[in-house]
């Protein structure tokens, strides 16, 4: 399989070149030329899989330059249930007989979503650098659980630093300890006196410097990154062969939403031929993208206008992954998608109203609604009280939202997207008492913190890249 670029057709190799490049030289997003689809009697065939085959038979078609076992051997080592804390790996829980049903997605080691593409990542990066003699330096972009999945997946890896951007002090604080705490020679948390999108920019802005880019080896983990969506595509076959419908049966599922991997990862699972009807965008008081999905106006906020709320890791004015839904909305029309970002980057809006794009969006299954704190808690309450059950505050957004959306008869999956445990504040204003944490958590808050703060600008951030790499090269 070869993946070529949003914004021009531009061939960036297979899977591995994807993996380590990360963005695309013109600055768009790696896309498989096709996307391979599973017939009704090939997707039967996936029911009852356990999860490592599931994964190897959903991902190996993207897969075509990692020998077949050595694909297997990285899903066994990814998939266990010591690092996923159940054999299921996600299991698919049923809120009593109210037709929804809850994804777990949290039993990982930083307690996020995250961590089920996140762990793969860590071991094909592996992989991919010893195969290839190489050495990767990763920059990210976080608003809270990214940046701690995506540590906890390379401490200790040898090829890998990761040098990770955070919007100050716009986390939680047990998110913020998560990272921050964390006192490893190949980690660098960097706070970005800013929101997450002008980290996310950031990132950008380095990528975009072809010399400094290979001088420094820099990768990526975030969505923007092909490996996450595709990994974490996964989970939505799983979910739905563990409804047990009948054969070509529709499930809806509910996703939480920011950067639009996730909700992606579930398109993509639709465009591959799973059952799927609705696919709800669950968003936040930042509810830019149901702004689009209502009004057919795609306008990213501005940092001014992005609130800090109570569920903050979607505190996002300006979803990443939105250019791949819609280079797929467009046919896979690089030149149109590029036209389209050549608008958004420069603030002004893309407005589909009327023409056959937005009759493509209309026939996509993608739906938004939005939430706000006092839904938030609202809903952690009722969940607890009704199902005895405790979510926190983005899984909330969800469950709102696709309870709103629920059509008779038909499942609706909502993403669990963390554990109460990362929101304890939150949690503890809705229901009155504090969630549980893992022993290993405990008094997490106290420990000693690492993390530079800088400026929102990219040549401070360069210097700080180069001025650690060269410390570490001279040992
Ligand atoms: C807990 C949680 N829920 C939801 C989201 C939104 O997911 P996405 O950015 O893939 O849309 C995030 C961040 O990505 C998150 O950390
Ligand atoms: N909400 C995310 C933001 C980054 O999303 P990503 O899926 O593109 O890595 C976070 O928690 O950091």
């Amino acid at each position: 399989m070869q993946y070529v670029s949003t914004r021009g057709h531009q061939r960036l190799g297979t899977f591995t070149d994807v993996l380590l490049s990360g963005l695309a030289p013109d600055g768009g997003l790696a896309m498989p030329e096709q996307i391979p689809t599973f017939s009704a009697a090939e997707l039967e065939r996936l029911r009852g899989l356990p999860y490592t085959e599931l994964a190897y038979e959903v991902m190996r078609p993207f897969i075509s330059d990692i020998p077949e076992d050595d694909l297997r051997g990285l899903l066994r080592q990814t998939y266990r249930a010591e690092v996923f804390g159940s054999e299921e790996i996600t299991p698919l829980t049923a809120l009593g007989d109210s037709g929804l049903y809850l994804l777990e997605l949290s039993g990982g080691p930083s307690l996020a979503f995250k961590d089920m593409a996140m762990q793969f990542l860590g071991h094909a990066f592996e992989y991919v650098l010893e195969r290839d003699d190489r050495r990767v330096n990763i920059l990210g972009a976080t608003s809270g659980d990214t940046g701690s999945a995506a540590e906890y997946a390379m401490l200790g890896k040898e090829r890998v630093n990761v040098f990770m951007l955070s919007p100050h002090g716009r986390m939680s604080r047990f998110q913020q300890a998560q990272m921050y705490s964390l006192n490893e020679p190949n980690i660098f948390n960097i706070a970005i006196e800013g929101v997450f999108d002008d980290c996310q920019d950031l990132v950008k802005a380095v990528n975009a410097d072809a010399e400094f880019k290979a001088r420094y080896d820099i990768g990526a983990v975030n969505s923007i990154n092909w490996g996450r969506v595709l990994a974490q595509a996964v989970y939505y076959f799983r979910a739905y062969f563990a409804l047990g419908l009948p054969a070509g049966a529709e499930a809806d599922f509910c996703v939480p939403s920011g950067n639009f991997g996730n909700v992606f990862a579930g398109y993509l699972a639709k465009a591959m031929g799973l059952p799927i009807g609705q696919l709800m965008v669950a968003s936040n008081e930042n509810s830019v993208l149901h702004e689009f999905f209502s009004g057919g106006v795609y306008h990213v906020w501005p940092a001014e206008r992005v609130a800090q709320t109570s569920s903050p890791s979607m505190d996002i004015g300006k979803a990443s992954n939105f250019e791949r839904f819609l280079y797929l909305v467009a046919g896979g029309d690089a030149v149109q998608t590029a036209g389209w970002w050549a608008e958004v980057g420069a603030g002004r809006p893309v407005d589909l109203r009327g023409t056959v794009h937005w009759d493509a969006v209309a026939a996509s299954g993608l739906r938004a609604g939005r939430s706000t704190h006092a839904d938030r808690l609202a809903t952690i309450r009722r969940v607890d009280t009704e199902f005895g059950r405790l979510i926190d505050p983005h899984t909330a957004d969800g469950v709102l939202v696709g309870k709103r959306f629920q059509r008779p008869g038909v499942p609706m999956v909502c993403l669990e997207t963390a554990l109460p445990a990362k929101f304890g504040e939150t949690v503890e204003e809705a229901v009155g008492r504090l969630p549980e944490r893992p022993a290993q958590f405990e008094g997490i808050e106290d420990r000693p913190r690492r993390c530079e703060v800088l400026p929102n600008d990219v040549d401070a951030l360069k210097g700080f890249i180069a001025g650690q790499l060269d410390i570490k090269r001279r040992g």
